[in-house]
């Protein structure tokens, strides 16, 4: 069953590409959108991206049955606490931040008894943001993870068939794993990304044309992930604190061992790294999984 009435708050990436995937599944739910400023709501009224677009929050949350907040993950408790009076008795409000500990932290004591929390996170993104740069496939064959963190089966469920109905499969996932598993497979590689672009610039003996012209296909993915949204990003790793430190600790760790390797000429250290992670990859291509999809249960809770 989808939702006779949807709201998304924040019309980024994510809210309008949410919005034109529902319209391409045919789905007829009313869709009221808000977006803090001005001009963000103008261009969604120009490009028709929802039924209506509204000047505030509340506006946007009344009689809604599912609330979808899409605003950085640092600015979800104030919008939580901004909607809470005016949310529908059995509502259920949902996020799509990056990052689930923190959000779930800042949102959920704000909602009233009644209204179910789900938390979701969809792992599919571009570098683009605002409400021009969403498309309808963006999810098509990617994960959405759930969060149900003891909300109603019921509520869970009706998520789930609703990202699903999207393009996207969904798994559920425990709150910390879910953290942990983010910052290995999206937020400390962002990091990397950022820094090495970030080097790359600080040589200025390499000249920016040459930095494009002989770029091979790792730093061009750099450059792409490096152009990302500056806000969601700082965002992310303000609220994800702990476990990018711990996964940035373990990056650090093998990057001095193979610097260590390339210095005293330690080619066997070298060649058996290279052969352990290409084997890694081989093994994933051979159990037949999207190359661009995690193997969750391969990330260990308590590895
Ligand atoms: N961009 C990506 O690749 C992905 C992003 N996410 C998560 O989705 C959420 C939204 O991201 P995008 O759609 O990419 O962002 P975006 O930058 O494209 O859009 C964010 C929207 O939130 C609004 N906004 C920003 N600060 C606000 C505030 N303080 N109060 C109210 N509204 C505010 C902006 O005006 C804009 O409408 C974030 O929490 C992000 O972590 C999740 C998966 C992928
Ligand atoms: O663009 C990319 O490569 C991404 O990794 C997209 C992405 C960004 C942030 C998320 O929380 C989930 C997916």
């Amino acid at each position: 069953m989808t939702y006779p009435r949807v709201a998304l708050i924040g019309l980024g990436l994510i809210a309008s590409s949410m919005f034109w995937a529902m319209r391409r599944a045919g789905m007829d739910s009313h869709v009221t959108g808000y977006a803090r400023s001005a001009s963000t709501r103008d261009t969604a009224r120009r490009i028709g991206l929802c039924d209506t677009i509204c000047d505030s929050a509340e506006a946007a949350v009344r009689d809604a049955d599912l609330v979808v907040l899409a605003v950085p993950v640092g600015a979800m408790g104030a919008i939580a606490a901004t909607i809470a009076p005016h949310l529908k008795p059995g509502c259920t409000v949902t996020d799509v931040g990056s990052v689930k500990a923190s959000v779930i932290e800042a949102v959920a004591p704000h909602l009233p008894n009644g209204v179910n929390f789900v938390p979701a996170h969809p792992m599919a993104g571009t570098e683009h943001s605002g409400p021009e740069s969403g498309f309808a496939s963006l999810f098509d064959n990617r994960w959405c993870l759930i969060v149900p963190e003891g909300a109603p089966e019921q509520a869970t469920a009706q998520l789930e068939s609703y990202w699903q109905a999207l393009g996207a499969s969904t798994e559920r996932m425990e709150v910390a794993h879910h953290d942990l598993v983010c910052a290995v497979v999206s937020h400390v590689p962002h990091l990397i990304a950022y820094t090495m672009v970030g080097v790359a610039d600080d040589l200025r003996r390499v000249s920016d044309q040459e930095v494009i012209k002989f770029s091979a296909a790792g730093f061009r993915d750099f450059t792409r992930i490096a152009a990302s949204d500056p806000t969601m990003w700082r965002d992310v790793f303000l609220t994800n604190k702990d476990a990018a430190l711990e996964i940035l600790g373990r990056f650090t760790e093998e990057l001095f061992a193979l610097q260590r390797a390339i210095r005293t000429g330690d080619g066997d250290t070298l060649f058996d790294y290279f052969t352990h992670t290409r084997s890694i990859r081989r093994g994933i291509l051979r159990a037949g999984q999207d190359t661009d999809a995690p193997d969750f249960g391969r990330i260990r809770k308590d590895g």
